[in-house]
């Protein structure tokens, strides 16, 4: 993916001034800054969820469109939202998500995943009966074990323990090592510097100067 001075915002009136930065195979790039800064706003914007007040967005070779077949095989995507199924479980959610991608043995990498993110007590309870941070790992297992070209996920590190923050950071360095491109925004430092291969700073303080510094390479391939 790769975006060129999107100018993020609502109903016209930008939150950001121009953004831009690539995420290729086997790269990292994490969006830093404080609350409000427009994080999420660029993240949505540049996933096609939103539309940007000016500038471009695009998706191996073509301008990024959310409902495209080429989008929805390559992009898997996680903001702060609970966005679960009524009536099924858990481990079925799993295994819908790996049906859908056209996974074979869903039930065999659903239930490992159950076990990766601890949840092997919960499987079988709808996620609505499930503790906010248990939901969490639920929809983040959902959104790792599809296959994705591009992962993007917004505060993954949310309502998570630590020893799910530590698990969740190895299994995105595994990731981006088998060649997946990450989008993250995130407060949690220690993810940023194990995960990124690129940091960016949003600025709110300054917020229609380059709200986007040159990136800084953390050293890391
Ligand atoms: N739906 C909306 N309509 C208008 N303005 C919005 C909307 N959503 C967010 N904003 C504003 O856009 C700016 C950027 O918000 P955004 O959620 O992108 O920040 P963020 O960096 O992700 O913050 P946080 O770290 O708190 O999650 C903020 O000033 C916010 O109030």
């Amino acid at each position: 993916m790769s975006v060129r001075e999107l100018v993020c915002g609502y109903a016209g009136v930008p939150v950001t001034a121009g953004v831009s930065f690539e995420v290729g195979a086997g790269e990292a790039v994490v969006l830093r800054g404080a609350n409000g800064a427009g994080k999420s706003t660029v993240l949505r914007t540049a996933v096609g969820q939103q539309a940007p007040v000016s500038g471009d967005r695009w998706l191996k070779g073509g301008p990024v469109v959310e409902n495209s077949l080429v989008y929805r095989r390559a992009v898997s995507c996680l903001f702060d939202e609970d966005a679960f199924l009524p009536g099924v479980s858990v481990g079925h959610h799993l295994e819908l998500v790996l049906r859908g991608h056209g996974v074979a043995d869903a039930p065999v990498v659903a239930a490992a995943a159950v076990a990766e993110f601890g949840l092997q007590d919960r499987v079988d309870v709808s996620p609505f009966a499930l503790s906010s941070g248990q939901r969490r790992r639920a929809l983040l297992a959902a959104a790792l074990i599809r296959p994705f070209e591009l992962l993007v996920l917004d505060e993954p590190e949310q309502r998570l323990d630590a020893m799910m923050r530590s698990r969740l950071a190895d299994r995105l360095v595994a990731a981006r090592q088998a060649g997946a491109g990450l989008l993250i925004a995130t407060h949690d430092a220690s993810l940023a510097a194990t995960v990124g291969t690129t940091v960016l700073t949003i600025d709110s303080d300054d917020a229609l100067a380059p709200v986007v510094p040159a990136p800084q390479r953390e050293g890391r391939s």
